[in-house]
C-alpha cells in the first residue's frame, strides 16, 4: 500500500422503504447520464492526527466542526471494532447528498467511510461484518438500527432485509425499463423526527396486510409481472403517519398517476419523493413537473435515475 497515493471512494444515494417495505427494502440509484449521485471520500495519506476537510454542494448543511461528522465517527468505530490502534489519516469528503433528505445521506457517508477504511487497511472485516458496523453507525443517527439505506448503498441494487438470517439481505430482481425520478425539495426533515411520528404498535390485521403487500411485491418481481409489482407499492406503515409532514404527497400522486406514473412514494423518511416510471418520456416529464411543483429552494435536486447495480467502490484517480 502506497500511502502517498490519494485513494478515492464512492457510495451511491439510496431510497429506504420503497413504500411497501418499511425498514426492510431499499434501493441504490444513479443518474441516467452516468454522473455520480453520492458522497466521495478521499484518503489523502497518513499523518500525526486524524483530519477531515469537506467540500461539495451540501457542505453547508453539515455540523460546523468535523468531530461530529459521521466519517470521523466511522473511523473510531472501525478502529474500536478492530481492537488495535490504526494510523491517523488525512481525509477529504465531497458531500454531494443533501442532509436529512431521505436520500440516505447519513448512510452514504457512513458506507463510503467504512468501505474506504476496510479497503485501505487490507480488508480486516468480511462483507457481513462491515454491513453490521455500518448499520450500527446509522442507528446512532436515526435512533434505531435499520439496514434499508446502508445495504443498498454498500451492495447496490434493490435489497430486501432477511430478518434473523446471517445473510442479512438479498438482492431482488428489477424491471429493465423502470426509471425513478428523485425529487428533493430542498427542505430538511431529520430521520429521527420522522420516526418519532410512527405508530408504536400495529394491529394483527395491519401486520398481516403489511406482510401481504410486501410478499405481493417481492413475488411479482420474481415473476416479472410489472403491473402487479407496481400495484403492490403501498405503504401501510410509515406513510399515513408521515403525511402531515409531507402534505404535497397525495395531490402530487393524483396528478402524476394521471400522467402515467406507476407510483409516487416517500423516499426513506422524506422529504424526497420518488416517482416510478416505465418510460423515459414519462420520467422526463415527471422530473419537470416535480421540479416545478415540489422544489422549494436552491438546495432542491431533481434527477432521473436507474437502479445502481453497483454499490460502494474505489474510484480511478
Ligand atoms: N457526513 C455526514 N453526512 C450526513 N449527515 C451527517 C454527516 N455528518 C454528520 N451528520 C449528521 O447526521 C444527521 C443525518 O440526519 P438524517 O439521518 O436525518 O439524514 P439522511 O441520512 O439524509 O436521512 P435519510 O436516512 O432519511 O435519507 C444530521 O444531523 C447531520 O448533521
Ligand atoms: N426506513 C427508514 C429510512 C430512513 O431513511 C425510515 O423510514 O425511517
Amino acid at each position: 500500500m502506497q500511502n502517498n497515493n490519494i485513494k478515492r471512494y464512492y457510495a451511491p444515494a439510496s431510497t429506504g422503504n420503497m413504500s411497501v417495505g418499511f425498514d426492510l427494502l431499499g434501493a441504490a440509484f444513479e443518474p441516467l447520464d452516468g454522473s455520480l449521485l453520492g458522497d466521495v471520500l478521499e484518503i489523502q495519506g497518513e499523518a500525526a492526527t486524524l483530519t477531515l476537510t469537506i467540500s461539495g454542494r451540501y457542505v453547508h448543511q453539515l455540523p460546523a466542526g468535523t468531530s461530529d461528522n459521521l466519517v470521523i465517527k466511522a473511523f473510531y468505530a472501525f478502529e474500536q471494532a478492530l481492537g488495535r490502534t490504526l494510523p491517523r489519516l488525512t481525509l477529504h469528503l465531497q458531500k454531494n447528498l443533501p442532509v436529512g433528505s431521505g436520500l440516505g445521506s447519513s448512510a452514504c457517508s457512513i458506507v463510503v467511510a467504512f468501505y474506504a477504511f476496510n479497503d485501505y487497511f487490507d480488508q480486516p472485516f468480511s462483507q457481513a461484518e462491515l454491513l453490521q458496523l455500518m448499520a450500527i453507525a446509522e442507528g446512532g443517527v436515526s435512533g434505531s438500527v435499520h439496514y434499508d439505506n446502508v445495504a443498498p448503498s454498500y451492495l447496490g441494487g434493490l435489497q430486501l432485509m432477511l430478518s434473523g438470517s446471517t445473510k442479512i439481505c438479498r438482492s431482488l430482481p428489477w424491471f429493465a425499463d423502470w426509471q425513478v425520478v428523485l425529487c428533493y425539495p430542498g427542505t430538511v426533515l431529520s430521520t429521527k423526527a420522522a420516526r418519532e411520528v410512527l405508530p408504536k404498535q400495529l394491529s394483527l390485521a395491519h401486520s398481516i396486510a403489511f406482510a401481504g403487500t410486501l410478499s405481493r411485491f417481492v413475488s411479482a418481481l420474481y415473476s416479472q409481472e410489472q403491473a402487479e409489482a407496481a400495484a403492490a407499492l403501498q405503504d401501510l406503515v410509515a406513510e399515513p403517519a408521515r403525511l402531515p409532514l409531507i402534505p404535497e404527497l397525495l395531490p402530487l400522486r393524483t396528478a402524476l398517476a394521471a400522467a402515467g406514473v406507476l407510483h409516487l412514494g416517500i423516499s426513506g423518511a422524506g422529504p424526497t419523493l420518488f416517482a416510478l416510471c416505465n418510460s423515459a418520456a414519462i420520467a422526463e416529464q415527471t422530473a419537470h413537473y416535480l421540479q416545478e411543483h415540489y422544489a422549494k429552494n436552491q438546495d432542491a435536486l431533481t434527477v432521473v435515475c436507474r437502479l445502481a447495480t453497483a454499490g460502494a467502490r474505489a474510484l480511478e484517480n
